[in-house]
């Protein structure tokens, strides 16, 4: 077993909105983002502050990791928010647009001096030019840091990219921030895919972002988790191809190579076969709940 906590389906929900905010109580997502950045117009921001902070303080969620996006740093709202969601505890703290190490150590002196319990962690997102160049930086500078969380479209905004299929144009810098968080062995989120109605490419995207080591997604709609939960769990296939691997090097009896299924069976693919059935095993104990 691990204390490893699935963040397949990560749900972005504007903290101004009543009916989203009951709603995701019944949505089947790992994780729930309460937004008061981009969803939020100027004149809602501190009453979805208050919105957010009564949603942690609820306790209606249920096993979902709940966390608070905060308004950027620099920005009117940020300290406000910053302080409120500290108070009121939620599993991370988001915080948008942050490009430095030091960004992250100003973060976390600022959750302490406002209460932010231990349990409250940070979450940073990389989404400009600066970020992606300091991302391995940011990512090892505070144990309070447990996710980076990609933010693909002001990515592609400052970069003055276009969205295309396969995301060619920002491919590097999805790359340079997934080495980041594995050197400093913490969770790496895939941005968002904004086609709410286009379902075959938002799986081709969740494909994409598996394969390349994403440990979950981003997500605007309900109808996106469904697919998320799916593509990035490890298949029937992939939990049998991982025990029957694991089987077979046991079997070799020390031997350092062996063969399963005709392939070679190294120590390091068992140490990645349990890593799968470790997930496995966390997302079946999640459905237990
Ligand atoms: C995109 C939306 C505005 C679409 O909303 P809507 O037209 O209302 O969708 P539906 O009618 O299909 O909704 C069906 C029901 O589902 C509920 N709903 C919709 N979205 C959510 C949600 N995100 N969480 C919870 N519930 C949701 C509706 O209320 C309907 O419920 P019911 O009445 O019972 O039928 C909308 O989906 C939306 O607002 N999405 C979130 C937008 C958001 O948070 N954006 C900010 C984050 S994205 C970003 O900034 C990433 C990053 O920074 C970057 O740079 O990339
Ligand atoms: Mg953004």
């Amino acid at each position: 077993m691990t204390d490893f906590t699935p963040l397949r389906s990560v749900l972005y929900l504007p903290s101004s909105n009543e009916r989203a905010l009951e709603k995701a109580k019944t949505i089947a997502c790992d994780a729930l983002i309460l937004d008061l950045e981009d969803a939020v117009a100027p004149d809602a921001k501190p009453a979805a502050r208050e919105a957010a902070a009564a949603a942690v303080a609820s306790g209606d969620y249920g096993r979902r990791t709940v966390t608070i996006r905060v308004n950027g740093i620099g920005t009117e709202w940020h300290e406000a928010d910053l302080t409120a969601a500290s108070q009121a505890g939620p599993a991370a703290i988001v915080v948008p647009k942050v490009d430095s190490a030091a960004q992250v150590v100003h973060l976390v002196d600022m959750m302490e001096k406002a209460g932010a319990p231990d349990h409250t962690r940070l979450w940073a997102m990389v989404e400009t030019p600066e970020a992606i160049f300091n991302a391995r930086e940011i990512a090892a500078a505070s144990p309070r840091l447990q996710a980076l969380v990609l933010g693909t479209n002001d990515l592609v905004k400052e970069l003055y990219a276009e969205h295309v299929p396969g995301r060619a144009p920002i491919v590097p810098s999805l790359h340079t921030v997934l080495l980041a968080g594995r050197a400093a062995g913490i969770a790496v989120i895939d941005g968002v895919y904004n086609d709410v109605k286009d379902a075959d490419g938002f799986l081709a995207e969740c494909e994409q972002g598996r394969q390349m080591g994403f440990d979950g997604k981003t997500l605007i709609h309900p109808g996106q988790v469904e697919g998320a939960n799916a593509a990035f769990a490890p298949s029937a296939q992939a939990v049998e191809d991982a025990e029957g691997l694991i089987a077979a090097f046991e079997a070799g009896k020390g031997a350092g190579v062996v063969t399963y299924n005709g392939k070679m069976v190294e120590n390091l693919h068992v140490e990645s076969a349990r890593r799968t059935l470790s997930i496995h095993e966390s997302i079946r104990a999640l459905s237990a709940e």
